[in-house]
C-alpha cells in the first residue's frame, strides 16, 4: 500500500474580507491501511484533507507526502498515481460519450490502443455501463454519471483512490454497487463519507472535528465517537 503522510499540517483559505480562515489544524498522521474512512460534521475539514491528497490543495503549513512525494513539489508524479472521484461527477466528465470519456482518461498514459481499447471495454462492462457506451455522458441519471467517474478514475490503474462523498446521488442499489465495488478494490482507497454503512470492514476510520482528527480508530470506535459527537 501507498504511505501517506500528513505531517503537522494547517490550511486556511483566504477569505473575501483580506483575511484567512482556518480550517485545518496541526493534522499529523500516517496512513498504510488498504481502507481509510474519513468522517465528520458539515465543514470540519474533510474534503479539504482529501484533496490535499492529489494536490488538489497544498497545505498552508506543514507537509503532505504520498509515497515520498511532497504533494507541493510532485504534483505531476502524484496525480499519476492518486486518481479523484469528485461528489459531483459532473465536474469530471469531459468528453462527449461514455466510451470517450472512458479512453480520454488513458491520454497521458502512453498505452497502445489495444490496450485502451481493452480497458475501455472492461470497465464498460464491469461499471454496467456498456449499454450507454456511444451516449451522451451529460444524459446519464446521477447515479450513472458517479458510476462512469469512478470508472474513470480506476481504468487509470491508480495505486490510491481518494473518493470524497461518492454515493450522495446513488440510490440504494447503486450505493451498494459502489459499496461493492471499494470492498474489491485492488488500490488503497481514502473515502470520505456521510454513510457510515460504507464504512462496514474498512481498517481504520478518522473523524474530523473542527479542522482536528479527533478520533484515529476502527470504524465502529470511530462512528461511536462521531455519533457522540453531533447528536449529544
Ligand atoms: N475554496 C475554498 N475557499 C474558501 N473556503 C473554503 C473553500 N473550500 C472549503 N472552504 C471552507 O473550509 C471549511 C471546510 O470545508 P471542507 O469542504 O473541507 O469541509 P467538509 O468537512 O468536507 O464539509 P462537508 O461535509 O459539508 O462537505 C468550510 O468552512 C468551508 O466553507
Amino acid at each position: 500500500m501507498p504511505v501517506i503522510q500528513f505531517d503537522g499540517v494547517g490550511h486556511a483559505y483566504p477569505t473575501s474580507a483580506g483575511g484567512a480562515t482556518t480550517v485545518l489544524r496541526e493534522v499529523t498522521v500516517r496512513l498504510t491501511e488498504h481502507r481509510v474512512g474519513i468522517i465528520g460534521g458539515n465543514g470540519s475539514g474533510k474534503s479539504t484533507f482529501a484533496r490535499m491528497l492529489n494536490a488538489l490543495v497544498v497545505p498552508s503549513t506543514g507537509r503532505v507526502t504520498v509515497d515520498g512525494l511532497d504533494t507541493a513539489r510532485d504534483a505531476r508524479a502524484i496525480r499519476r498515481r492518486v486518481g479523484f472521484c469528485f461528489t459531483d461527477p459532473d465536474a469530471q466528465i469531459v468528453m462527449p460519450t461514455v466510451q470517450e470519456d472512458l479512453a480520454f482518461s488513458l491520454r497521458r498514459h502512453g498505452l497502445p490502443k489495444p490496450e485502451v481499447a481493452r480497458r475501455v471495454e472492461a470497465a464498460l462492462e464491469l461499471y454496467g455501463l456498456a449499454p450507454y457506451r456511444s451516449q451522451p455522458a451529460h444524459l446519464l441519471s446521477g447515479g450513472q454519471k458517479q458510476l462512469l467517474a469512478l470508472a474513470a478514475v480506476l481504468i487509470t490503474e491508480p495505486s490510491l483512490v481518494v473518493m470524497d462523498e461518492p454515493t450522495t446521488l446513488l440510490d440504494l442499489a447503486n450505493a451498494r454497487t459502489v459499496r461493492d465495488l471499494v470492498a474489491g478494490m485492488e488500490p488503497q482507497v481514502v473515502l470520505v463519507t456521510h454513510h457510515l454503512d460504507l464504512l462496514d470492514g474498512f481498517d481504520r476510520v478518522l473523524v474530523f472535528d473542527a479542522g482536528r482528527v479527533v478520533c484515529d480508530g476502527a470504524p465502529v470506535d470511530a462512528t461511536a465517537h462521531y455519533r457522540a459527537l453531533v447528536l449529544p
